[in-house]
């Protein structure tokens, strides 16, 4: 499990940590890690040219004192100092060990081989000042290697905001834990490769993070294994509730991700049975309506559902639902959250934007903030799909979960109907409706990579694959 925390959180953590230690001692096992990262990176650092942007915090000390070390071992180091002031250790370090403040930033960027970014941190407010915006671009103009200092200088390290102009890293070495805007877009795209430097901070991080991704070892303890004794009605009844005469494809691809999540039987419901059957002559076919069909152990609603009624239904049934796509439209937070059973509504950013009354654009700038809000609006789990895929829930104590398995090639017609069958067939298998969430989207982004290898993939050959993701996770 991958877990991030919060500015507020870490800056409590190295507090109570630094209490403990010499002054200066968290800064230095910072630039260790941070300077042991960029030798890796340029290979060889005797003769190597490394420019240092430096701010005026300690963002800037951790990229000076990194860059004395890299001066000590032969590097030609030149700091280019942003803020009002610099930080007096660190440049003092610099200028001890042979490095020097550029006269010309312009100069020096053209040639280097590696530029560390220690603009801002945590500590940052806002986009990059208007003074560092030409430098920036200098470096990222440059050959140079672009390595970010705990954080791309620009991003919002709580909310993944890029509320104007960030650095673009290749990589970003951070320290002593993940922020969320590491993991989560668009400030992750910023961030690179990231790696984390352990600066001793683990004892000091409460228990519960604000985020956390999942890994193979995580959900393979969720995916549901048949036992000796199962049969299909053990092993849950999945009831699809999906397509219309003019979508009729929607119910396919919802019945061909529902046929791989672990339910015992898919139960599909809709005016597209032939078409259902003629892909998948295992479904359970019924022309509807949902009440009428038989008994599941979950539902799942609404990939090209249209104008057919069946939510109301549905959301009246005491076993877990999730709803999707058309089902979301005109949805009542207050039938959602008089259920008893789990709800799991999974938008992509335009239904959450519609759902929560603002610009798709606004929820795609704070996935994290529009996922917690719909969670807690509607009572139920929520699975915001996208770039970032999240999964929050509606008891507030719990982590948001992001999903580190999405790739481009899931932006692909009906990719989203294959992942609300799958969902439905894991809350029918008896999941929680997180983990059914966050287990889906892992096996179906593993499964657009394994299907896609580089190339455009189409949503039933993402479907095709969840077997083989399924494999992979559970080794
Ligand atoms: N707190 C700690 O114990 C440790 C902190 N470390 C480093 O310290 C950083 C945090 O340091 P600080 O709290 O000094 O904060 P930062 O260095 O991140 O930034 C604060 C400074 O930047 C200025 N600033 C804010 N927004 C700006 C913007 N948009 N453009 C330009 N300047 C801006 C502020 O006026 C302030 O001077 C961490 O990110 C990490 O790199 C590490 O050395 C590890 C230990
Ligand atoms: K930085």
């Amino acid at each position: 499990m991958r877990t991030a925390y919060r500015v507020e959180t870490v800056r409590a953590a190295e507090a109570a940590l630094m209490a403990r230690l010499p002054d200066g001692a968290l800064m230095q096992r910072a630039a260790a890690g941070l300077a042991g990262a960029c030798a890796t990176i340029l290979g060889r650092v005797y003769g190597a040219r490394v420019v240092v942007l430096a701010g005026s915090g300690d963002n800037g000390g951790d990229a000076l004192y990194a860059g004395a070390r890299l001066a000590r071992r032969g590097a030609g180091v030149s700091a280019v100092l942003l803020g009002a002031r610099a930080h007096e250790g660190g440049l003092a370090a610099l200028t001890r060990a042979g490095g020097r403040v550029a006269d010309d930033p312009f100069a020096v960027l053209a040639r280097a081989d590696l530029v560390l970014d220690g603009i801002t941190g945590i500590g940052g407010r806002g986009g990059l000042r208007p003074d560092a915006v030409p430098v920036v671009r200098a470096a990222r103009g440059s050959d140079a290697v672009v390595v970010a200092v705990d954080l791309p200088s620009g991003v919002a390290a709580d909310t993944g905001a890029v509320d104007g102009e960030a650095v673009r890293a290749d990589a970003t070495v951070t320290f002593g834990a993940y922020k969320p805007g590491l993991l989560v877009d668009p400030a992750r795209e910023y961030a690179g490769a990231v790696r984390l430097v352990d600066i001793g901070l683990g004892p000091h991080l409460p228990s519960v993070p604000e985020l956390e991704a999942l890994q193979h070892a995580d959900v393979a303890r969720l995916l549901p294994v048949p036992r000796v004794e199962s049969d299909k009605y053990r092993r849950g009844v999945v009831g699809v509730v999906a397509g219309s005469a003019r979508y009729p494809g929607a119910a396919v691809l919802a019945v061909a991700g529902a046929l791989r999540g672990g339910a015992g039987a898919v139960r599909y419901v809709g005016p597209a049975g032939q078409a259902v059957l003629a892909r998948y002559p295992e479904t359970l076919v019924h022309a509807g309506p949902p009440g009428r069909a038989g008994r599941v152990q979950a539902w799942a609603i609404g990939p090209g559902l249209g104008d057919t009624p069946g939510v109301d239904e549905v959301l009246e049934s005491d076993v877990p639902v999730l709803v999707d796509a058309d089902g979301l439209r005109l949805l009542d937070p207050a039938a959602v959250r008089a259920r008893t059973a789990p709800t799991l509504l999974t938008p992509h950013a335009g239904e959450a934007a519609a759902l929560l009354g603002v610009a798709r654009d606004d929820v795609e700038a704070r996935r994290l903030d529009a996922v917690r809000e719909l969670a807690a609006r509607y009572g139920a789990t929520v699975l915001l799909k996208g770039s970032t895929t999240l999964v929050a829930d509606p008891r507030g104590d719990l982590p948001v979960r992001v999903n580190p398995t999405g790739t481009g090639w899931l932006a692909t017609a009906g990719s989203g109907d294959v992942l609300s069958g799958l969902a439905g067939s894991l809350l029918a298998a008896g999941l929680a409706a997180r983990d059914a969430a966050s287990a889906a989207a892992y096996l179906h982004g593993l499964a657009a990579r394994r299907a896609a290898r580089g190339a455009p993939v189409a949503a039933h050959d993402v479907a095709d694959a969840l077997p083989g993701a399924w494999r992979d996770v559970i080794g």
